[in-house]
């Protein structure tokens, strides 16, 4: 009887730890590291030493967990409304949003200082700031106001290689702000692809995203429109010397096949192609940054 409370305990346990991570966005959080890691090994062609390095991805994967978290309890009411979202843990009562906000908030103030006392204090703060960007004016504000939302708001996710940069310099030079731009211009056409794929959900929540507000057609015309912007954005940093021409080509035709998906939604759609270009964004970004590195190592 005894062994039989002992294994459901621990069940119960797993699961709830199960709930805590997922909280956190890890997947996001995840390649949100990689564009940081990248960030650190750029500047001076490799990478800091292992105390710098752990603090440093350590602190800002918390911080970013902890806006995640945070999105979880303020937006519990629209994702209780949508197909995608309706099982997370706040909103099925797994975890309570007291205890949510407990734990962003302990993951969120142990990276802060992690960041504040083993890194710099220009990394902390702009961690922070992309934490409230994140967790505040997104989805506190804009996500509930205006179409732009992902637009502006996407510039927090954008942060984290500048945020790696920091870590290691302690100042914000002008390469790093181009690698930011890169995801910032990435950003729309990963999510409206989404947006377009997901838009009953959105509609029954009532939340404005972009195909809802102006169409899917308004929409697919922008994300090809951005989709061009990223080529020409993704070619500053071969003209300014920081990459070569292995980043060149490779970036080059990354991009031309997020163009070739925008070109195929905007005129030969088909059912499902939405949810793949969304698919081939997070590959696209993805490779665009280990492109970076190996570039660094080769060139
Ligand atoms: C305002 C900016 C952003 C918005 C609105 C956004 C939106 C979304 C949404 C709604 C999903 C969920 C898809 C699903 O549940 O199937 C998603 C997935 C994802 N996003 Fe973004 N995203 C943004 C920025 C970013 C950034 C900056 C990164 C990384 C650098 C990123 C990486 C990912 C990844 C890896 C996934 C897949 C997660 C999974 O499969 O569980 N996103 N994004
Ligand atoms: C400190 C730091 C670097 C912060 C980074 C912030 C961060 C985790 C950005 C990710 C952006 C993201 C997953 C947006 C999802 O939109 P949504 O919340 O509308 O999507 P949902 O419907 O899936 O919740």
């Amino acid at each position: 009887m005894n062994r039989v409370l002992t294994i459901s305990a621990k069940k119960i346990n797993i699961a709830l730890w199960r709930d805590y991570f997922e909280l956190t966005k890890p997947k996001v959080v995840a390649l949100i590291l990689l564009t940081a890691l990248v960030g650190m090994y750029v500047p001076n062609n490799q990478l800091p030493n292992i105390e710098l390095l752990l603090t440093t991805i350590i602190g800002i994967g918390l911080l970013a967990g902890a806006a995640a978290a945070i999105n979880h309890v303020v937006d519990f009411q629209i994702d209780a409304k949508m197909a995608r979202t309706y099982h997370r843990p706040v909103v099925k009562g797994r975890l309570s949003q007291r205890q949510a906000l407990i734990f962003a908030g302990g993951i969120g103030i142990l990276g802060f200082a992690l960041l504040w006392f083993a890194v710099n204090q220009l990394t902390a703060w702009l961690t922070f700031a992309s934490l409230l960007g994140y967790a505040v004016v997104y989805t506190l504000y804009l996500k509930r106001a205006t179409p732009q939302n992902i637009v502006i708001g996407g510039l927090a996710g954008a942060m984290p290689p500048l945020l790696g940069w920091t870590a290691v310099t302690n100042s914000i030079d002008p390469n790093a702000l181009l690698l930011v731009l890169i995801i910032f211009s990435w950003t729309p056409p990963h999510f409206w692809a989404l947006a377009i794929h997901r838009k009953h959900d959105y509609a029954k929540a009532k939340v404005p995203m972009l195909p809802i507000t102006h169409g899917v057609e308004f929409t697919k015309t922008m994300i090809l429109l951005y989709c061009v912007i990223l080529t020409v954005v993704s070619i500053l940093p071969y003209l300014s010397g920081l990459f070569g021409g292995f980043y060149a080509t490779i970036s080059l035709l990354l991009n031309l096949q997020f163009i070739n998906y925008a070109i195929r939604l905007k005129w030969f759609d088909k059912s499902g192609l939405a949810f793949k270009t969304f698919k081939f964004s997070i590959w696209h970004l993805m490779l665009m940054f280990i492109v970076m590195l190996v570039d660094h190592n080769f060139s």
